[in-house]
């Protein structure tokens, strides 16, 4: 799937990495407060400690902010941020050259850290647990191992499918962190903020339109916010009010409760060819020739959490809400899901 193509895709568009909006502190930072609050503890501790904060590990959906708390972090705690990330680091001497470049207490940020790849994965476990490196000097018989000691540094990495993490890996992290979607009322804030940044008029009803089609997604609300933005210059508004955002966002084809075209399609796959399920999702992505990968990391945890359908070990299911939203009857007129008659599948 080009993800770039999807207007409620909360994947980096290239025109509209934006860094304006992105908050710069932590008390900036809307929403995920229990995170916010651990951290601030943490942070707090670490610096009177005069030590590297402890590992931290973020989990989430794309687009919830996991890139801008690592950065928030870099600055609370005063020391350097050096990012990169997983698919990028191809060897482990990358990785090596990255580690023996940090500075006492600096951060390190690896994105989509679930995509390292096994030997690059060698060489940070004893760099994350003894800040030391394991490396092997020469070949054959006149091989040998030299440590290194690193500086004590704080790796923040970042991943939407903590699945795929090997469990040595993931035990490594002293933190871990899952986000989670953004309230309406968080998005508001967000989206009032962002209009006053990027110097558009909003209404409080324009933006609480846009938040609650936002997809529970601060990514999403920015690019809503820009679009509805255009369509208000268009139409020679000075203001966005709910009407033009309504009118915007149907235009767009985000629907009334901020479901896209591809929301749309995946819903109507499993009620109509599938009868509301279970089915699998390699069955459903191939059906919608979409990759397996991009489904569950971006279609499906949205509509999960807003209940529109569950996973269930034999498969996916529609829950009335869906068949509703879709204007479907439920198959065979009852509920289509029975409450507990399935266990919850892990990640
Ligand atoms: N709490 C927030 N308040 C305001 N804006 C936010 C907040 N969280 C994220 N944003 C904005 O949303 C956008 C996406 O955030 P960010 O890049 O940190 O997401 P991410 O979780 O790293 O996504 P990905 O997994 O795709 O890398 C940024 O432009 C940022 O400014
Ligand atoms: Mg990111």
């Amino acid at each position: 799937m080009d993800d770039s193509d999807r207007l409620v895709s909360s994947a980096v568009r290239g025109d509209e990495i934006d860094t304006t909006m992105r908050p710069q502190q932590l008390d900036d930072f809307v929403g995920q407060a229990q995170a916010r609050a651990n951290l601030k503890i943490f942070i707090g501790a670490a610096k009177a400690r005069g030590e590297a904060l402890d590992h931290v590990l973020f989990v989430g959906p794309p687009g919830l902010g996991k890139t801008t708390l690592a950065q928030i972090m870099a600055r609370e705690l005063g020391v350097n941020f050096r990012a990169t990330s997983g698919p990028v680091i191809a060897k482990a001497g990358d990785l090596a050259a990255l580690l023996t470049n940090l500075e006492e207490r600096d951060v390190l940020f690896i994105d989509e850290i679930h995509r390292l790849s096994p030997a690059v994965e060698e060489v940070l476990y004893p760099a994350m647990e003894d800040f030391q490196l394991d490396l092997i000097i020469g070949e054959g018989p006149a091989a040998r191992s030299v440590k290194i000691d690193l500086a004590k540094f704080t790796l923040v990495a970042a991943t939407t499918r903590i699945g795929l993490l090997t469990t040595p890996l993931r035990d490594r992290f002293g933190i871990p962190v899952r986000l989670q979607f953004y309230t309406s009322e968080e998005l508001e804030l967000i989206v009032t903020r962002g209009a006053r940044i990027l110097g558009i008029g909003m209404s409080p009803d324009g933006a609480r339109e846009i938040a609650r089609r936002a997809r529970g997604t601060p990514r999403i609300a920015g690019r809503l916010l820009r679009r509805v933005r255009d369509f208000a210059v268009v139409a020679g508004q000075e203001t966005v009010d709910a009407a033009i955002a309504d009118r915007a966002l149907t235009q767009l084809e985000v629907d009334n409760a901020g479901l896209d075209q591809l929301d749309r399609r995946y819903l109507n796959q499993i009620a109509l060819k599938f009868g509301g399920g279970p089915v699998g999702i390699e069955t459903i992505a191939a059906s919608l020739s979409e990759p397996r990968d991009a489904i569950e990391e971006i279609v499906e945890p949205y509509l999960i959490q807003q209940g529109y359908i569950q996973r269930t070990p034999r498969g996916r299911v529609l829950t009335p809400q869906a068949f509703a939203h879709l204007g479907l009857a439920v198959p065979g007129g009852g509920p289509a899901v029975q409450p507990g008659l399935f266990g919850h599948d892990a990640d």
